[in-house]
């Protein structure tokens, strides 16, 4: 059993744009039986479409309870992480590494992954997102103190 096939307890809400669909496919059906609820909320096919609509959509998952992280795929992480970082409560960060996706939970309490489908492949995708759902905030005080100045600049 490789790391990515233990059970996560989390529930994920996943989207991307058309750049991202095919890996989005490719990581609903490797995730779907590992985390305790998988919801896609798009897009659904390859039709150019707009980035920004499915950051929305993640974010609502996430704030409204329905789920606790999310992951966004774009061409390249970029426009998806700028998107949802607007939105209050959304910790986004693009991480194409397992180090910062793992270390922006444990230190930032990142919510939102945030990778390129034209960037990396699937397998190091794989890992990342592993990395990134088993990682959990480690609330000490110097991480809860930067947390806090992060959530008054929401409030500004
Ligand atoms: O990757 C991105 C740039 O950060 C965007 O999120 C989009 O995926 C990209 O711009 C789409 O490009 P296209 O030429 O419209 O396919």
């Amino acid at each position: 059993m490789s790391d990515h096939d233990s059970p996560i307890s989390l529930r994920l809400a996943v989207g991307g744009d058309h750049a991202g669909f095919q890996l989005k496919t490719l990581v609903i059906e490797r995730f779907s039986d590992h985390v305790i609820e998988l919801l896609d909320c798009g897009t659904h096919d390859e039709e150019a479409c707009d980035y920004p609509d499915f950051a929305v959509e993640v974010a609502e998952r996430i704030n409204s309870g329905q789920a606790d992280r999310g992951l966004l795929i774009c061409g390249s992480g970029v426009g998806v992480s700028v998107a949802a970082n607007k939105i209050t409560g959304i910790r986004a960060a693009i991480c194409h590494d397992t180090y910062s996706a793992r270390q922006g939970v444990e230190h930032d309490d990142m919510n939102v992954l945030c990778i390129g489908g034209r960037i990396i492949g699937s397998e190091l995708a794989f890992e990342i997102i592993t990395a990134f759902l088993k990682a959990r905030y480690t609330p000490q005080e110097r991480h809860a103190r930067r947390l806090r100045k992060i959530i008054a600049l929401e409030e500004n």
